[in-house]
């Protein structure tokens, strides 16, 4: 047997481009890992996942769900073009760049939308993608653990057990430790009268609720594609993965993807590896669409700018960019409960004891995602926007009738009640307002054609005027929270540049 054929499955250039795969997969993050596991149970079924990033070495900041906050695993030069509607600042573009993708570095929440979101998937021509095509599917993914009765009792944690599964390769649970917070949150949300559900994860993902986490609770570690989806089964000769490896472009013969051009990062050195079957462009929602015009596929006009040969004239190809914002509000509490979700940052001698007890595998801050805590209030629309044409002068006729479509789903959506937006508290010293369902469209196009530049990314943030009246109607419950007869003793003051900018 050829050596590649006996050693684990991470391979180099020489086998990669040697080896005639039925698949390649150009981005092993959480879909594309998880996409080569399923492929490669057939052991007859040749695949080669090629991924940008390392593989993590197992460090705090991506297993330990307290520690801070993984900033190594980054596209760290990533940034957005100046966004008009907000002064024309300039944000990061966080996503991941390491073997697992998001699912390395991310807040772990996990969770469903509701029935109706998945539902207007197929409504939009994505068949079969609704909520009890998938259900069975989002079983499939999951292990999950029930909470323990006493926890469960304590937090308000509820949940049915028919919509989980119970032999997935992702370990799914609560954490077994939360700030006494936590509870004046909930409490502070019922009398607003927001709903609880009993699990949702079930197709009603509104109202207060605590989340689950895609964490094992036998180690109180970070479950991930890597893990789940590499680690498990690299056994497998016919699963192969070439990290830190650069996919420049798809080969089209015609219109008929037949593999990639790739780039060892660490030699430069440019390989061609072969597709029988399919290529499949798992790279994320900022550089798919990236390797797409780099190979040809994406609108003419901007690919004959950059002097790229059109394979195929696709202007949605890094169009419809949806992005979720997300404004902090800080707050200097001046009565806060002591422990709560600041605690680990502003006392050491707290952080040492909590950091002990997870040590010894005890209920600890540390089993909680430092940053955003253990519940969310996902919060509906009670007044219909009024429409809004906000997408750029010249924006293809392909693009502006799928957005239209796209709007009159969301509408529907936003009537039916499900979510605008959600705000998450810690119970340390900030809350985060979420943005998750924008009308506002940004794009993601080409800069150059060098493979190893950043696309430019255009979150096209709060550029349909509605967004505003979202973003402040979710800013206002969060102030209303924090006034609520539970949080307010805690002494909430608002702090910040948007204490100054948004007034109820
Ligand atoms: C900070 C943060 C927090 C989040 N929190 C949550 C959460 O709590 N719950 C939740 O459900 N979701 C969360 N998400 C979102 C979730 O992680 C993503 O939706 C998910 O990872 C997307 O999966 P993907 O496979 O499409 O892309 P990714 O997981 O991003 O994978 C794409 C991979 O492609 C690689 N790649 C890119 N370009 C190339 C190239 N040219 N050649 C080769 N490889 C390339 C990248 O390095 C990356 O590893 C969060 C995301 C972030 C960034």
């Amino acid at each position: 047997l050829p050596r590649h054929a006996l050693l684990a499955r991470v391979i180099d250039s020489k086998v990669a481009a040697e080896t005639a795969y039925d698949f390649v997969i150009a981005g092993g993050g959480t879909a594309g890992l998880t996409v080569a596991d399923r492929l490669t149970e057939n052991p007859n079924v040749k695949v080669l996942v090629i991924e940008y990033g390392p593989f993590d070495n197992g460090e705090d900041y991506v297993l330990v769900p307290g520690a801070f906050f993984p900033v190594p695993y980054m596209w760290l030069t990533l940034l957005s073009t100046p966004q008009s509607a907000l002064n024309d600042q300039v944000y990061g573009v966080t996503c991941a760049r390491v073997v697992g993708g998001g699912s390395t570095i991310n807040a772990m929440f996990f969770h469903r939308g509701s029935a109706g979101e998945y539902n207007s998937w197929e409504a939009l021509g994505a068949e079969g993608w609704t909520w009890d095509g998938l259900l069975p599917y989002f079983k499939k993914s999951e292990t999950f653990h029930a909470p323990d009765a006493d926890l469960a009792e304590q937090w308000n944690v509820t949940y049915d057990a028919s919509v989980h599964g119970s032999t997935g390769p992702i370990q799914v649970s609560y954490p077994p430790y939360d700030y006494p917070g936590s509870e004046r949150f909930w409490n502070a949300a019922v009398r607003m009268g927001f709903p609880t559900v009993q699990d949702p994860n079930a197709g009603q993902a509104i109202g207060i609720f605590r989340l689950l986490h895609s964490v094992d609770p036998a180690t109180q570690t970070r479950s991930y594609s890597r893990r789940a989806h590499y680690d498990r089964v690299k056994v497998r000769s016919n699963y192969h993965i070439f990290p830190n490896t650069a996919v420049a472009k798809v080969i089209f013969q015609g219109t008929t993807a037949t593999g990639v051009e790739f780039i060892d990062l660490a030699t430069k050195v440019k390989s061609i590896a072969k597709a029988t079957k399919e290529v499949i462009v798992a790279a994320g929602a900022v550089h798919t669409p990236q390797i797409l015009q780099l190979s040809g596929v994406g609108r003419k006009t901007d690919l004959q700018a950059l002097g790229i040969r059109t394979v195929s004239d696709l202007p949605g190809v890094g169009s419809n960019l949806q992005d979720h914002l997300v404004l902090t509000v800080n707050y200097n509490f001046t009565n806060n409960l002591f422990p709560n979700g600041g605690s680990l940052n502003a006392n050491q001698t707290y952080d040492a004891e909590q950091r002990a007890l997870y040590d010894a595998g005890q209920p600890s801050a540390y089993t909680i995602t430092r940053t955003t805590g253990n519940l969310i209030l996902f919060l509906s629309l009670q007044n219909d926007p009024s429409p809004q044409k906000s997408l750029p002068s010249g924006t293809a006729q392909q693009v502006l009738k799928g957005y239209i479509a796209q709007r009159k789903q969301i509408l529907k959506l936003l009537k039916a009640g499900n979510s605008i937006g959600d705000i998450s508290w810690n119970t340390g010293p900030a809350t985060s307002v979420y943005m998750t369902r924008p009308l506002s469209r940004g794009s993601v196009k080409l800069g150059s054609t060098d493979p190893l530049a950043d696309p430019l990314g255009d979150f096209g943030a709060i550029t349909d005027p509605a967004d505003l009246e979202f973003l402040l109607a979710i800013y206002k419950k969060n102030r209303e929270l924090m006034k609520t007869p539970e949080i307010a003793p805690l002494g909430p003051i608002e702090l910040g540049e948007a204490a100054g900018l948004i007034r109820s």
